[in-house]
C-alpha cells in the first residue's frame, strides 16, 4: 500500500496540470498528505498539482524543488484519483488535463482572509420580537455555523438595527471565521409531499439502494409531468441522513431557478450551485465547503462531476438523454457516462432520469445492467397531451410562412381562451441562408464551411461555428448586383416576426440562448412566463427541456422533419426525444394539452412513433437496428478528427495514419477514411475524419493510442480521438 503521509524531505511525486504532467519533488517541512493540492515550482513559474504518490526520480534529493500545500483544504480523495486516472483513460485524455477539470476555483490560493461572523453566545433576550426570533432562526438553520451582520439582516429580512440589538443583548457574538460563507444545512427529516403509489414503490427503491450502500445505477423512466423530480429528491434525502452528499446534474443552467426553489421547499434551504457562469468567489467557496463536506447536495453542470466530495453518495443525471451532456471542445467526455464511472469508484448510486431515455440507458436497463423505476402517468388530474400531426402537403402554405392554417386556428383559440402556447423551431436567428437573387450566391462564412446565418436583432450575419459576424450586405458580394440579397427559410426571429404580424396583440416572448447575455436574464425570463406574462412563446430546444408552464396548453412544432434529415446515427432518437420532450410542456395544469407537429411526411416511422404513444415499440426497433449493424449501444465508436490549416501535409498524415492500421486490425476493428468532415473547415483549419468501429468488447482506447501515438504529426495539426461520438460534423 502506498504512504499516506510523506515526512520532511521525502521524495514525492506530484502530477500537475501541466502538459509535463508527473514531477518530482521534496516534501515541505511540515510534511505532506497523499492527494494533498500544491503549488509547485515549475522553471520561473508556480504551477497547481496534486501529491499522487512517492517520487521515482533518480535524481539527488537536494536537486529537487520543495513544494507548498494549500491551506485548509483537505487532500483529495483517492476515490477522485483513481476517477481521474480511469476517465483520462477512457477518454483517452492526458491526466494533467483531467486533473484541470478538478482544479477550477479560481482565488484556491488566495490567502486565507477571514471575515466577522455572529454565532449565537447566550440565552434569547427577553424581549423576542418576531424579527429578532427570525434571525435566531436563520442562524440555527445554518447549523451553528456563523453568517455576518449583513448576511444575516438579509436572509432574515430585518434590518441590521434587529441583528446590533441582539449583540447588545448579549444573544449573539462576534467571531472570526473563513472568508468563505458556509452552506445552510439541508434537512433531510422536513416532510415531502404525500407521493403517489409508483412514486412511492420508485422512491422506496431509491431509498433502499442507497441506504445498503455502494454502487448501482437505476433509469427513472417516466412521462413529461410525471414527478421525476419528486421521486429523485427522495433519494438525495436519504444520501443527506446517511451524512453523503449529493449531485444533481442539470443540462441547462436555466432549470436551476426552479430547481433551487424545490429544494428550498423540500429540505429548508438551498443547496450549492457550481457552474461554468458562477464568478470565482462563488465557485471558490463551492469547491471548498464540497471538499470539506459541508455542501450536502450540489446542483451543477456537467463539470460539477469533477468537484472534490469528501463522500459522494449520489449522483442524478435529470433529463440524461439530452445531448448537451457531451462536452464537445477541449476534453471530450460524456457527463452521463462519466456520472456512472464516479459512482462505481466512489461506491455511490447514480440516478438517470428522462421521459425520453437515451437508447445507450434504455438498453442497459432492458439487460438488468441498470435498475429501472417506470412512471407512466403525469401527477394529479394532468393528462398526457394529445398529439397530431398537421400534414403540410395538404395545408394553403403562404410563400414566406411557416405557420399553417391549422395551427393559426389553434393558436388564435388558445389566446382568446387566455391560455399559452408554444412555437417551437429548433434554429437560432431570422433566416438560415442569406442569398442572391440575381446569382445564386450563397453567403458564407470566409473561415469556415458553413453558411451565415441572418439575426436581425443583431442587424448582422453571424456563423454559428465560429461566430464571426458581418453587416448584411446590399449588394451582392459575388456578382456585384444591388438590392438583391433575400433571406430563405425561418428561424425563430423569422417566425416572432410573423407571429407579431397574425396576433398584433399577443404578448411574444422569444426564447432562444444567444438572445441572452446573462443566465440570469434567462431564468427571469422563464420564470415570467410561468407566472403567465405572455402569451406565445416561440423557442429553440431551450424551450424543450423541463420547463413548467401551468397555462401553457398547445404546443406547435414548425418543422418536425428538419431533424430526420441527414444520415446522423441518432437522427431518428434524437428527434423523437425533442419533440416528445416539448410536447411534454403542454397541458402540465389543469387543461389537457394540444400538441400539432407541422411535417411533410406524417407516414415517416418516427414520426407515426412520436404520435402513437409505443414509446416501448420505438426503442425497440431503433435497438434491433442498430444491433443488426453492430452500431452503439452493440459496438463501438471512435470519431477521430484531423484538422490543419495546410491541406496538403493533412491528406498526408491521415493517409499515412490510415495505412498504420495494424494495431486496429489486431483487434477486429474497422476503420472508415479519411474524409472531409461534413463541415471541411472550421476557423480556417480545413479538418478530415476518420471513424473506426469496433466491437463491444474489443479494447478499443489501447489499440487506439497505440495506434495514434506511432506516427508524429506534422506541426499545426491537431489530431483529436472521440469516444462514443454523438456528433459526426
Ligand atoms: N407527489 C406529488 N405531490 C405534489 N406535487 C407533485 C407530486 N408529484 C409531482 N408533483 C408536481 O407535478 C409537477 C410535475 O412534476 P415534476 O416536475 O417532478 O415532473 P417530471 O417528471 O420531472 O417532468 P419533466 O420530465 O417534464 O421535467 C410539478 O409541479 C410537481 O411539483
Ligand atoms: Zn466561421
Amino acid at each position: 500500500m502506498d504512504a499516506e503521509f510523506f515526512a520532511d524531505g521525502d521524495r514525492v511525486a506530484v502530477l500537475t496540470t501541466e502538459p509535463v504532467g508527473v514531477l518530482d519533488y521534496r516534501a515541505p517541512a511540515d510534511g505532506v498528505a497523499l492527494g494533498a493540492f500544491v503549488a509547485c515550482p515549475l522553471g520561473p513559474r508556480r504551477v497547481a498539482g496534486v501529491v499522487w504518490g512517492p517520487g521515482e526520480s533518480a535524481l539527488p534529493l537536494e536537486r529537487l524543488r520543495p513544494i507548498l500545500a494549500l491551506p485548509d483544504a483537505p487532500p483529495m480523495q483517492a476515490e477522485l484519483r483513481r476517477f481521474l486516472e480511469r476517465a483520462a483513460a477512457y477518454t483517452l485524455t492526458p491526466l494533467p488535463a483531467m486533473l484541470r477539470l478538478a482544479t477550477r476555483a479560481p482565488g484556491l490560493w488566495d490567502g486565507p482572509a477571514t471575515r466577522r461572523v455572529l454565532h449565537r453566545a447566550g440565552a434569547s433576550p427577553v424581549r423576542l420580537t418576531e424579527a429578532r426570533a427570525r434571525v435566531l432562526d436563520v442562524l440555527d438553520a445554518h447549523g451553528g455555523a456563523g453568517l455576518t451582520a449583513a448576511e444575516l439582516a438579509a436572509e432574515a429580512g430585518v434590518s441590521g438595527g434587529v441583528v446590533r440589538g441582539l449583540v447588545d443583548a448579549g444573544t449573539l457574538s462576534e467571531a472570526l471565521a473563513p472568508r468563505d460563507a458556509p452552506f445552510a444545512r439541508l434537512d433531510p427529516t422536513r416532510p415531502g409531499p404525500d407521493l403517489t403509489g409508483d412514486q412511492a414503490a420508485g422512491a422506496a427503491l431509491l431509498r433502499a439502494a442507497i441506504a445498503a450502500g455502494g454502487y448501482g445505477t437505476t433509469l427513472l423512466q417516466g412521462v413529461t409531468g410525471s414527478g421525476k423530480t419528486e421521486v429523485y429528491l427522495e433519494a438525495v434525502a436519504e444520501a443527506l441522513a446517511h451524512g453523503r452528499q449529493s449531485l444533481v446534474l442539470l443540462p441547462e443552467i436555466a432549470l436551476t431557478a426552479e430547481f433551487l426553489g424545490r429544494v428550498e421547499a423540500r429540505f429548508g434551504a438551498r443547496p450549492a450551485e457550481w457552474h461554468s457562469g458562477a464568478g470565482g468567489a462563488d465557485r471558490r467557496r463551492v469547491w471548498r465547503a464540497v471538499a470539506r463536506g459541508e455542501a450536502g447536495l450540489v446542483v451543477g453542470a456537467r463539470s460539477a462531476l469533477f468537484l472534490p466530495f469528501r463522500d459522494l453518495g449520489l449522483v442524478v443525471v435529470d433529463e440524461e438523454h439530452d445531448t448537451s451532456y457531451k462536452q464537445e471542445d477541449g476534453v471530450l467526455y460524456h457527463a452521463r457516462d462519466m456520472a456512472v464511472l464516479r459512482a462505481s469508484v466512489a461506491g455511490a448510486q447514480v440516478v438517470l432520469s428522462s421521459a425520453t431515455p437515451s437508447l445507450e440507458s434504455w438498453v442497459n436497463a432492458e439487460t438488468g445492467k441498470y435498475a429501472r423505476v417506470r412512471l407512466s402517468s403525469r401527477f394529479g388530474p394532468a393528462e398526457l397531451p394529445d398529439m397530431r400531426a398537421i400534414d403540410l402537403r395538404a395545408e394553403k402554405m403562404e410563400t414566406n410562412r411557416w405557420i399553417s392554417p391549422t395551427l393559426a386556428r389553434a393558436v388564435a383559440a388558445r389566446i382568446e381562451a387566455g391560455q399559452q402556447a408554444l412555437l417551437f423551431l429548433n434554429r437560432r436567428g431570422f433566416a438560415p441562408v442569406t442569398v442572391c437573387r440575381a446569382c445564386g450566391e450563397q453567403i458564407g462564412c470566409s473561415d469556415c464551411d458553413a453558411r451565415m446565418v441572418e439575426h436581425r436583432f443583431l442587424r448582422r450575419l453571424v456563423c454559428h461555428q465560429c461566430g464571426a459576424t458581418r453587416p448584411i450586405p446590399e449588394t451582392c458580394p459575388s456578382c456585384g448586383v444591388e438590392g438583391r440579397m433575400a433571406a430563405v427559410g425561418p428561424g425563430v426571429e423569422r417566425l416572432a416576426e410573423e407571429v407579431a404580424e397574425r396576433f398584433p396583440d399577443a404578448r411574444l416572448a422569444v426564447l432562444s440562448s444567444d438572445l441572452f447575455t446573462t443566465a440570469r436574464a434567462l431564468k427571469d425570463r422563464i420564470a415570467a412566463i410561468a407566472a403567465g406574462e405572455a402569451d406565445i412563446i416561440i423557442g429553440t430546444q431551450i424551450v424543450a427541456k423541463g420547463h413548467n408552464f401551468p397555462a401553457l396548453t398547445l404546443v406547435g412544432v414548425i418543422d418536425a422533419d428538419l431533424g430526420l434529415q441527414g444520415s446522423d446515427l441518432r437522427a431518428a432518437e434524437r428527434t423523437f426525444q425533442l419533440i416528445r420532450q416539448v410536447a411534454g410542456r403542454a397541458g402540465r395544469g389543469a387543461r389537457r394539452g394540444l400538441a400539432l407537429v407541422q411535417t411533410t411526411q406524417p407516414e415517416h416511422p418516427v414520426i407515426q412513433a412520436i404520435l402513437g404513444g409505443d414509446d416501448e415499440g420505438f426503442w425497440r426497433a431503433e435497438a434491433s437496428g442498430r444491433r443488426m449493424l453492430g452500431m452503439p449501444p452493440f459496438g463501438r465508436l471512435a470519431g477521430v478528427i484531423l484538422s490543419s490549416p495546410d491541406l496538403d501535409s493533412l491528406h498526408d498524415f491521415a493517409n499515412a495514419l490510415a495505412r498504420a492500421d495494424a494495431p486496429l486490425r489486431a483487434i477486429g476493428a474497422e476503420v472508415y477514411g479519411p474524409a472531409p468532415a461534413p463541415i471541411a473547415r472550421i476557423r480556417g483549419r480545413h479538418r478530415l475524419r476518420m471513424l473506426v468501429k469496433a466491437d463491444r468488447r474489443a479494447p478499443l482506447q489501447s489499440a487506439l493510442s497505440q495506434w495514434a501515438g506511432a506516427l508524429k504529426p506534422p506541426a499545426n495539426l491537431r489530431l483529436a480521438i472521440d469516444i462514443d461520438p454523438q456528433s459526426f460534423f
